[in-house]
């Protein structure tokens, strides 16, 4: 275990594709996400950011290429490492008849947590489910599911959290909770994340390096502040709008902004 601890990147994915018939979701796409650290996957719709997030699950088979998870192989060793992770993804349900406590108890149990118990009451106190334990996860709103969807991805204490437009539909004042504490608790544990989210503002507060897809390729990486910088623009917003129109990259764009 202490080579693995010592890798430095969390992720490291090497020319990895993913064809579903005519579309090829995710085409040849290569790159390393640091360890502690927040980084961001963009790309407008269809870009291949779900495809992409499925496969470091292991919930999708890729057409061919090599996932590093952890220092180890995600096809190797997936169970083992699933433990280390988890995720959360508005295109995911939970079991729509259970309760929000029967979910959480039924997913502590897959990932064979000692004392569940204290541990659901923790994470419910901490992302203010209380009110919300004893009811059908169906009947909830869109912005309680995903509360209730990031308490699961938090209940193993993940080293990797896969987040999958974490605070979709949430109101401004939660959504803000919210990132408060996922950066707590990646100050508190040294986890890593892979976010991938259209809010621009939640990704220049979050994420130290930003992976830009468009069409299943990667067309640019770098912080936050690197692309504003190299595109001229005056935010990540603005980044994002130019690459997902514009596609090509102007002439000072080219270069490597690592
Ligand atoms: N199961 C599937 N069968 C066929 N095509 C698929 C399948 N899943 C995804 N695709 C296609 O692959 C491409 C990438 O989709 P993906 O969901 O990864 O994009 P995305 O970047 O997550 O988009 P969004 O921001 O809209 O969620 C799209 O063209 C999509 O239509």
């Amino acid at each position: 275990m202490s080579s693995l601890s010592e890798t430095k990147s969390v992720i490291e994915v090497d020319a990895l594709f993913k064809q579903f018939d005519q579309v090829m979701a995710v085409n040849g796409i290569s790159f390393k996400a640091e360890r502690g650290q927040t980084t961001a996957l963009l790309g407008g719709n269809g870009a291949g950011k779900t495809t992409t997030i499925a496969m470091l699950l292991g919930l999708l088979i890729p057409s061919s290429g090599r996932i590093t998870i952890l220092g180890e192989d995600l096809l190797l060793n997936r169970h083992r490492l699933l433990h280390r992770m988890n995720f959360s993804s508005p295109y995911v349900d939970l079991p729509q008849r259970l309760t929000v406590k029967e979910n959480l108890t039924v997913y502590g149990h897959l990932y064979r947590l000692k004392n569940l118990k204290s541990r659901i009451a923790q994470i419910s106190d901490e992302l203010n489910l209380g009110e919300l334990l004893n009811r059908r996860y169906g009947r909830l709103s869109a912005g309680q599911k995903t509360r209730v969807s990031l308490a699961k991805s938090l209940l193993n204490e993940p080293e990797l959290l896969l987040l999958d437009e974490p605070t979709a539909s949430l109101d401004p004042d939660t959504a803000d909770s919210i990132r408060t504490y996922l950066e707590q608790y990646q100050q508190r544990t040294g986890a890593s994340i892979l976010l991938a989210s259209h809010n621009m503002t939640e990704v220049e507060r979050m994420a130290k390096q930003v992976i830009m897809m468009r069409k299943g390729e990667i067309v640019d990486s770098g912080t936050p502040d690197s692309l504003v910088a190299k595109y001229e623009k005056n935010s990540m917003e603005e980044v994002f709008i130019d690459i997902a129109r514009n596609g090509e990259m102007s002439d000072t764009s080219n270069k490597d902004s690592r």
